[in-house]
């Protein structure tokens, strides 16, 4: 057995054991997950340093608070979000118990990338734990150092059978898709992706992928230019652009170019100072290969600032490109390094159509001080997530879904999203073994009398308003007592046939033309009985 076999065989069998989901030993695991990113801090840090240039402050900032802000999330939550969860019923099904019960789905694999090694690899292990999964753990190869502590401290920490961590590059998690899991969650690249989920349909295993694309960013005329260019250079150039969702690039009305490109430089300046490859808070290229991708990109751009690189030190200065055409080399792939193209667009109308020429981005930025056109973007666009006025921070909001759409992406998670991803939601209905008159009309022989019922009970809704309520539970309670009625009479005289002459609200269905199932009229009236109770 291959070592990758090997880890999966026993994260299965551990899963088996059934220890992974009693919600108490869940949340141990979390605290213990905890225990680690407050007690390694310093192992965490020293390694992003040599992978990324990362500093101890901006590591904690972008990678583990978020993390312990999940862990905090789940631990607090956790016993709401297993729970069963009741759900409407319908008339059928009034007396029924009907819920959702989140169960484990088993094992999950879940494959990181190295950006923010982290960031991304933990927090869906945060919601496989949470929701009583076994999960094996494929750290980025690309982040070295930071692959190697992984897999030395997660299992000092947690259950090491129920979450191994496994090491290596694509032969190694090649081995791993040939191998059967409940569930794949990948972070990184659409070629990857496909490959991903071409492995996963073998097994016919779930996946989320968690992409990467062009995410657009469109400054409006109307808008505080020095506060947009302030977040926009924030957005783009933290992890030196090697950001999922940072704004790929800028689209603007010739007229404010000039003064956006000084406003990006301003910032530029004021958080990296003059010299950014001495500012411990600007980060490196995470290797030459990125290094010399990024660097072909600026291709025959003008470029407005910055443009120099130094291949040694994986170093790209802030970059903006300005007059970007569409056909530049640099809008034809996602950009995942520190350089800013500006594509000059006549308004707003022209950059929704751009927009919505490409693929749908993982992020979509506007910055706006009208309402209409932060509204018009919204609604004419498509996207994984939607900003307004600021870059990234929806990431840490874990009340909203994370993920992309398209080739961005699919599935999402955060919170009680990934709770939710990495659970089955089983739909249980449980009924008494009494009533069995309520379900004649569902049974042969099929009659248009019994349709006519079957039609009313399914098809009625509850939203009718106040008045319509009241109606409705004056008509249930007629029925539940004709049901108890006709129970007593069959268990005293074994009455098998038509019961008539009995009172009771009935249903008039009338077809309305071309709407076949939406248009039951409710005509409430007390008549001569036609109730069918068959055998
Ligand atoms: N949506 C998100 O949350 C998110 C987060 C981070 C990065 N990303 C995206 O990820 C991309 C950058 O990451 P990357 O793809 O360079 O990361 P990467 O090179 O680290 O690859 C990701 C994972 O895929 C595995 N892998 C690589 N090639 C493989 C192959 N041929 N077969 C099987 N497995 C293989 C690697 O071992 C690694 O664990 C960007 O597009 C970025 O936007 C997305
Ligand atoms: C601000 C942190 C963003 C992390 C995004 C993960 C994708 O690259």
């Amino acid at each position: 057995m291959s070592r990758e076999q090997q880890a999966v065989a026993r994260a299965r069998k551990a899963f088996e054991t059934g220890r992974s989901r009693p919600l108490e030993y869940r949340i141990i695991q979390l605290k213990n997950l905890q225990r680690l990113f407050i007690e390694r801090e310093k192992d965490i840090s020293d390694a992003i340093k040599k992978d990324l240039n990362k500093s101890e402050v901006g590591t904690q900032l972008f990678e583990t608070l978020g993390l312990e802000g999940e862990i905090n999330l789940a631990i607090r939550k956790l016993k709401e979000w297993a729970a069963p969860r009741p759900v409407e019923k319908n008339l059928l099904t009034l007396s029924d118990t009907v819920y959702i019960q989140p169960e484990p789905l088993g094992l999950v694999l879940i494959i990181g990338a190295w950006n923010y090694p982290w960031a991304v690899t933990i927090q869906p292990l945060i919601g496989a734990i949470a929701a009583g999964n076994a999960a094996v753990v494929k750290p980025s190869e690309v982040c070295v150092h930071t692959a190697k502590v992984m897999e030395d401290l997660l299992p000092l920490y947690i259950d090491k059978e129920l979450y191994p961590v496994v090491t290596g590059g694509v032969a190694e998690t090649q081995e791993l898709l040939r191998q059967r899991f409940d569930y794949i969650f990948y972070t990184g690249n659409g070629t990857v992706g496909k490959v991903i989920m071409e492995a996963a349909a073998k097994h016919l295993t779930p996946v989320t992928l968690e992409l990467g694309g062009k995410s657009p960013c469109y400054i409006d005329k109307n808008c505080d230019i020095s506060i947009a260019c302030r977040r926009i250079t924030w957005g783009k150039y933290t992890n030196c652009g090697q950001t999922c969702i940072a704004p790929d690039y800028i689209l603007c009305d010739p007229s404010i170019q000039d003064r956006v490109i000084e406003e990006v430089k301003k910032s530029i300046k004021d958080f990296y100072t003059e010299n950014p490859k001495t500012c411990p808070d600007y980060g490196r290229i995470i290797n030459q290969r990125h290094f010399k991708r990024i660097m072909a990109l600026v291709g025959d751009s003008t470029v407005a600032a910055g443009g120099d690189g130094d291949e040694s030190d994986c170093f790209i200065a802030p970059t903006v490109l300005r007059d970007v055409k569409p056909d530049a080399k640099v809008m034809q792939e996602e950009i995942f390094g520190p350089i800013l193209p500006i594509l000059p667009v006549s308004g707003l109308d022209e950059a929704i159509k751009f927009i919505n020429k490409g693929e749908k981005p993982l992020a979509l930025y506007v910055f706006s001080a009208d309402e209409k056109v932060i509204s018009r973007m919204r609604d004419e666009t498509s996207s994984g997530g939607f900003l307004a006025n600021d870059c990234l921070v929806h990431f840490s909001v874990s009340s909203l879904p994370f993920g992309g759409v398209g080739n961005s992406g699919m599935g999402c998670y955060h919170g009680k999203f990934s709770f939710d991803q990495l659970s089955h939601l089983r739909g249980c209905l449980i009924k008494k073994l009494k009533m069995e008159g309520v379900n004649n009309m569902r049974y042969p022989p099929h009659t248009p009398k019994k349709l006519g019922w079957a039609r009313f009970f399914f098809l009625t809704t509850f939203d009718l308003g106040w008045a319509g309520r009241m109606l409705l539970l004056a008509l249930m309670a007629v029925v539940a007592a004709f049901v108890l009625q006709v129970r007593e009479t069959q268990d005293s005289d074994r009455l098998r046939s038509r019961v008539k002459n009995s009172y009771l609200i009935s249903v008039d269905q009338t077809q309305q033309p071309g709407c076949r199932n939406s248009s039951v009229v409710i005509k409430i009236k007390v008549l001569h009985m036609h109730f069918i109770y068959l055998h």
